[in-house]
């Protein structure tokens, strides 16, 4: 056991997953769960989510050891101010949100003297949400970042640490800003991406009399699938990682259009070096062993 007691504030895919996988290595002595909408909190009771669900925040927070923030970002800062008069000295501040340098800024100023705020970001998920979304493998061999926002106890982030790697995370840390533009690039942007590419299709739908869906190839469905992402989530991220998401969507933008014009100028040789440089980089990913769900790619032969 890591923390005696344990609250989820937010009882969606992320905190449901923590219960169960906290659950299955015995990290906590007790788990709490609160939840704005009635709705989840009378899910959570029915499925049995923790050991207790709280119908306030107050309750929720009050005594608790660590204390995990599972709300959209932008709900961050709101839901900070309201249970930092009810934290215990020494307790730990958590989250899980997937922009970080906003994140910090929302909370810091809440902040009661004596806690110790340590925002992390699992780097797992799927496009499920609510409190029946969890399961306990979901952060199995992925990544956590920790993202200790200036000086932080050593002690508190150890335990953090253990927590994270106790229910099967890899662990590492980086400061905010560098995160939200690594994150831009590798989740931000590709989910924005999907979301047009699927608007796109949904507009062409009377064109295309709905062949679009009938034929759709995996490129495209997993497209669809991450498009299907929670929107009041996915909204909060592109409004609080405005600038690093802005950023590279510019050199996205000019890179299409590179493509584009080689296209039109039947520019074969820029094309088949872009795609041969690419295919390089999933190669490497799955060479690092970085990607356990991907078929083997060693073994195809590249035509020119
Ligand atoms: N879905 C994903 O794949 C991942 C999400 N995250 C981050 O984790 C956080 C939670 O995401 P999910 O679990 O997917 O979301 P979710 O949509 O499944 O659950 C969020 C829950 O928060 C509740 N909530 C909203 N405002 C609240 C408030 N003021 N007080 C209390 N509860 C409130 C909602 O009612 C909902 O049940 C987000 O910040 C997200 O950016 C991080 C990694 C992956
Ligand atoms: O489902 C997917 O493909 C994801 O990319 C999951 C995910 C979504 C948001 C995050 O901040 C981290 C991971």
């Amino acid at each position: 056991m890591i923390y005696g007691t344990v609250t989820l504030v937010g009882l969606g895919l992320i905190a449901s997953s923590i219960i169960h996988a906290a659950k299955r290595g015995g990290l906590a002595g007790e788990i709490r769960g609160y939840d704005l909408s009635d709705e989840a909190r009378a899910t959570a009771r029915e499925i049995g989510l923790g050991d207790v669900i709280c119908d306030s925040l107050a309750e929720a927070v009050s005594g608790a050891d660590l204390v995990i923030l599972a709300v959209p970002v932008g709900a961050m800062g709101q839901v900070a101010e309201e249970i930092a008069p009810h934290l215990k000295p020494g307790a730990v501040l958590s989250d899980t949100g997937s922009v970080k340098g906003a994140v910090v800024r929302a909370v810091e100023p809440h902040l009661p003297e004596g806690v110790h705020f340590i925002p992390a970001h699992p780097l797992a998920g799927t496009e499920h949400s609510g409190p029946r979304a969890g399961f306990a493998e979901l952060f199995d061999n992925r990544w956590c970042l920790l993202v200790p926002a200036g000086e932080t106890d050593p002690q508190a982030l150890a335990g953090l640490r253990a927590f994270w790697e106790g229910m099967g995370a890899h662990v590492e840390e980086m400061d905010p800003e560098h995160h939200d533009l690594v994150l831009a690039v590798t989740s931000h942007t590709p989910h924005l991406i999907a979301y047009t590419m699927v608007g796109v299709a949904d507009d062409l739908r009377r064109v295309t009399d709905s062949e679009v869906i009938k034929y759709s190839a995996a490129g495209f469905r997993d497209f669809t699938r991450i498009a299907a992402s929670d929107p009041t989530m996915w909204r909060d991220v592109f409004l609080s990682n405005k600038e690093a998401t802005l950023t590279i969507l510019q050199r996205f933008t000019e890179e299409l259009f590179r493509l584009q014009r080689a296209i039109r100028r039947d520019d074969g040789d820029l094309l088949f070096d872009y795609f041969t440089r690419t295919r390089a980089i999933r190669r490497g990913i799955i060479e690092a062993g970085q990607d356990t769900d991907a078929p083997d790619f060693g073994r195809g032969t590249t035509r020119k």
